[in-house]
């Protein structure tokens, strides 16, 4: 981890264990070390995040990509990439399947972190074709769950992180735009699976249930705190509208689906959400 969004803090129990080894090191340089297998998560994944340094994010995306790959050439490794559901951009086809081949705008304020995670995807193919590299592609839909940092910027942490403050949840206009939830122990298991596995992918790992941006401040007011107040927030630029896995492949091939409802999944959140900023239920 380079902490550039990642926290010392969510490792602690593990640090001192004998099978646990952690490096300060940035995937922007080359990293030698013997593995068997590489899960190259390694990217900031929160929009404000990303676009923050643009350059840099686009430099993780290839030249991180590169470097994982070069070390899982050397040594022979495994190498497992989470490239993410903007590949498919503002999609045109609903439910998004594996084959649809998205709708990304090469020039937006998005595009080192959209464009950048297609480059990854497609070293990663130039890698196994050209060099028998063995890989897996994982296309990760929206994630929340604890020990997300609470100022992350993404829409879950927000809207929770607000109801805890009694802040106005910020719903980004027009509120109609969709997004499918996934609990972040459902995501480790279908990264596990697929990593374990005989499939290449790219396959996608994310819950189907969907919501608008106004059912998910309305679900987290009824849960968390029914007395916050919603308001209507200037967008981004080119935020897609409508985001929802197919996720047949990761039936089949994984035999995996999400088990974590987002109504059960909120609440989880919310308790280590209140336990980190101090603020008990009853308050
Ligand atoms: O306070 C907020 C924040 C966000 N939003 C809206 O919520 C939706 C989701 O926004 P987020 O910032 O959480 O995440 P995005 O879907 O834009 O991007 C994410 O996509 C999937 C992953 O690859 C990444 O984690 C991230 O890039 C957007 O429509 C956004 O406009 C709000 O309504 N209010």
């Amino acid at each position: 981890d380079n902490y550039f969004t990642g926290s010392k803090d969510n490792l602690k129990k593990w640090i001192g264990h004998p099978r646990f080894e952690l490096i300060r090191h940035d995937v922007t340089e080359p990293l030698l070390i013997e593995v068997d297998q590489i899960y190259h998560l390694a990217c900031p994944a929160s929009p404000i995040f990303y676009k923050y340094n643009p350059v840099k994010t686009i430099k993780t995306n290839v030249i991180g990509t590169l470097n994982m790959l070069g070390l899982a050439k050397r040594v022979g490794a495994r190498i497992l990439l989470t490239s993410t559901s903007e590949v498919y951009g503002d999609p045109l086809i609903h439910p998004q399947t594996e084959s649809y081949w998205g709708n990304v705008n090469p020039i937006g304020v998005r595009s080192c972190y959209d464009e950048g995670k297609r480059v990854a995807e497609t070293l990663m193919f130039d890698y196994h074709r050209q060099h028998g590299i063995e890989i897996r592609i994982a296309r990760i839909f929206n994630t929340y769950g604890p020990r997300m940092n609470i100022d992350d910027g993404r829409v879950v942490s927000n809207f929770i992180a607000q109801a805890i403050r009694d802040d106005p949840l910020t719903v980004q206009a027009p509120g109609t735009q969709t997004r499918s939830f996934c609990y972040v122990s459902d995501m480790v298991d279908g990264l596990i699976r697929l990593m374990q596995g005989d499939n290449t992918g790219p396959i996608n790992i994310g819950n189907p249930g969907e919501f608008t941006m106004i059912e998910l401040a309305e679900n987290v007011k009824e849960l968390i705190n029914p007395k916050v107040e919603i308001i209507m927030v200037e967008n981004t630029p080119d935020d897609p509208r409508q985001r929802k896995p197919d996720i047949t492949k990761a039936k089949d091939l994984l035999g995996w689906e999400p088990k974590v409802k987002l109504r059960d999944g909120l609440p989880l959140m919310e308790d280590d959400f209140r336990t980190r900023l101090g603020v008990p239920k009853n308050k």
